[in-house]
């Protein structure tokens, strides 16, 4: 069994009547790229400020490191690398001084500085004053001062939001590298399917404060209902034919949809044809991840 860097068991919060994140249990893998996806108003933010002890639960409890984060702040937090809100800096200062603060607060070795402009593709412009830096260029400085001092966990809370498209392309391709240069596990939050479909290898699927789904990308996919579409005549006979052998059979703009999993297409084929249908076009669909998406959040993608 592979080692779990987050675990929640039961974490739930309460904002009055109001239950943000219900009996959540999260599992994120250690090196795993985490994209932890839900509309707005699902409770990703607050599910990452449980994680970073910002704020506490009415009830549950968050592992990291298999260490409690409410008993074991300092020691834990000390090991994660958060961007959770915009980042915050000094605009009159340069990116290298921005990332001296940091330094010195962490008591840490100069040469950080410049592995993680380095990381962040700064480098050009680190003695330039940040006032003067493009959203996206921000947001990587902010990566930038998440990654300062090796940190084994990076918790980004929707680091891509307010970007224009070469900006979210940025930071994507950012993100994606990170397991691999630092070495880190990353989770990473977003309302985008699409986008966070780009850069993570598992999922976590929140809506309404529950878990809807929890696994690879490649699991989501399978969730997909697959069915069959078929162009028959004389289409209402065939309906009923199918249907009578069972088949959960639709009958929609002029085909017939067959859903199931486990159909052989050859022998639907050769049932219908063996008994007199003339069936002028077969296919396969299955859903894609959008589809399973929007199914399991009830149609509501923000
Ligand atoms: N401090 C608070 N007091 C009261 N309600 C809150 C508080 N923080 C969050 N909420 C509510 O909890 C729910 C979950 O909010 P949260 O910010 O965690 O969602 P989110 O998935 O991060 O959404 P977004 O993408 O919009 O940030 C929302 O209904 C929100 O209004």
């Amino acid at each position: 069994m592979s080692e779990l860097v987050i675990e929640t068991k039961g974490l739930t919060k309460e904002f009055g009547s109001l239950i943000a994140v219900r009996d959540l249990n999260l599992k994120v893998k250690k090196g795993a790229l985490y994209g932890f996806l839900g509309p707005n108003g699902a409770g990703k933010s607050t599910t990452i400020r449980m994680l970073l002890d910002l704020v506490k639960p009415t009830k549950g409890e968050a592992y990291l490191f298999n260490k409690e984060i409410r008993s074991h702040r300092k020691e834990i937090l000390r090991r994660v690398g958060a961007l959770v809100e915009s980042p915050s800096y000094y605009e009159n200062l340069t990116a290298y001084e921005n990332l001296e603060i940091i330094r010195r607060i962490l008591e840490l070795d100069k040469k950080e500085i410049d592995k993680a402009l380095d990381i962040v593709k700064l480098s050009k412009w680190k003695n330039k004053r940040v006032k003067g830096f493009s959203l996206g260029m921000k947001q990587r400085l902010g990566i930038a001062q998440a990654l300062m001092g090796n940190r084994e966990l990076l918790i980004l809370d929707e680091p891509t939001n307010g970007l224009d498209p070469a900006g979210v392309r940025e930071i994507r391709n950012l993100i994606i590298s990170l397991p691999e240069i630092i070495g880190a596990t990353v989770l990473i939050s977003g309302h985008i399917l699409s986008e966070i479909e780009l850069v993570a290898d598992h999922v976590g699927i929140i809506h309404r404060g529950n878990l809807l789904f929890q696994g690879t990308l490649e699991e989501l996919k399978d969730m997909g209902n697959r069915e069959i579409a078929i162009k028959v005549q004389p289409l209402l006979e065939a309906e009923k034919f199918l249907k009578r052998k069972g088949y959960n059979v639709e009958n929609r703009e002029g085909k017939l949809y067959i859903l199931g999993d486990k159909i052989n297409i050859e022998e639907l084929n050769k049932e219908l044809v063996l008994e007199g249908y003339g069936v002028s076009h077969l296919s396969e669909n299955k859903q894609n991840l959008e589809e399973v998406f929007l199914q399991l959040t009830g149609g509501i993608e923000q």
